[in-house]
């Protein structure tokens, strides 16, 4: 598929339009870290207090390097490339960190900052509320929620099956969605990285093929669609036959621009209708 450059997006924030594929698509398998849940920040902040524990600087160009590697592989290369070794092994860098980021991970919140337009909707409010009173001027309701929340209640609403494939290990996971069980009671299932059966890590395929082997009936990987953030992910679902949002504001290499069928850079950019997926009917102020 051709790809168009960020810089020459037809819509703001997407960097490619799609055609509604010919299959229609039924079900929507999420990704978790980086597409629903954002902990990048907790580990950038966990590792900057353990290395300045040891005077040792941070730099942020390590995080490509751990993208996508196992916990005890991760931890291994941290400690090589960050100067740590002799001061501090991979087991006890990562018990370290594993204690300080379930101490954070409670507070984690749904994507894309979907109370971020907080500050300025008092303001909207003033201008924008008289004129819907008294217009009618837009049609149907005015979306307060955004991102992740308002995608889920939609889908879940109109009968569209959705799950989630994550690399993310279960007791990581549990913590990071405690104060959001709404929104994932609405998934199907959930397929975790430490699941018996997810023998390969993505860019296998794997951890889909078993998502879609969860779902009622029996489900054709060309009728789902899935959200991901990573390059590795984006190719597992490809590997596994499906459709794939690339979710990406942050100019990963060009191979994942190919591979994705679209790359947007949040869901807040996400038309259901491009998707043959019913459309929002509320407006977001
Ligand atoms: O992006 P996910 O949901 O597959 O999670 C990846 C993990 O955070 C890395 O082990
Ligand atoms: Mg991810």
């Amino acid at each position: 598929m051709a790809m168009a450059s960020p810089s020459s997006a037809g819509l703001e924030g997407e960097t490619e339009r799609v055609s509604p594929p010919k299959g229609a698509i039924t079900h929507v398998i999420f990704d978790f870290d980086g597409t629903l849940i954002d902990t990048q920040p907790f580990y950038t902040l966990v590792q900057e207090r353990i290395l300045s524990r040891f005077g040792k600087p941070y730099d942020p160009s390590i995080e490509a390097k751990l993208m996508g590697k196992k916990p005890t592989e991760s931890a291994r290369i941290f400690v090589e490339e960050t100067g740590l070794a002799g001061l501090l092994t991979p087991e006890g860098f990562l018990e370290e960190r594993n204690a300080m980021l379930t101490e954070l991970f409670p507070s984690s919140q749904l994507l894309p900052g979907e109370f971020s337009k907080l500050p300025i909707l008092g303001l909207l409010f003033l201008f924008l509320i008289p004129l819907y009173l008294h217009f009618g001027c837009l049609n149907g309701t005015l979306a307060l929620i955004t991102g992740v929340k308002r995608l889920v209640s939609h889908l879940h609403a109109n009968g569209i099956p959705m799950c989630v494939a994550t690399g993310t290990y279960k007791h990581n996971f549990e913590v990071l969605t405690q104060n959001h069980g709404e929104t994932f009671a609405m998934m199907h299932h959930v397929v975790l990285g430490d699941d018996p059966e997810v023998k390969k890590r993505k860019p296998a395929p794997d951890v889909f093929l078993i998502a879609l082997k969860r779902f009622e009936g029996n489900v054709d990987p060309s009728e789902v669609l899935v959200f991901e953030d990573a390059p590795s992910g984006v190719a597992a679902a490809k590997n596994a036959g499906m459709s794939a949002v690339m979710l990406s504001d942050a100019g990963p290499d060009a191979s994942a621009y190919k591979q994705a069928d679209q790359v947007l850079s949040s869901l807040l950019d996400f038309k259901p209708s491009h998707w043959g997926l019913p459309p929002f009917k509320d407006t977001v102020i």
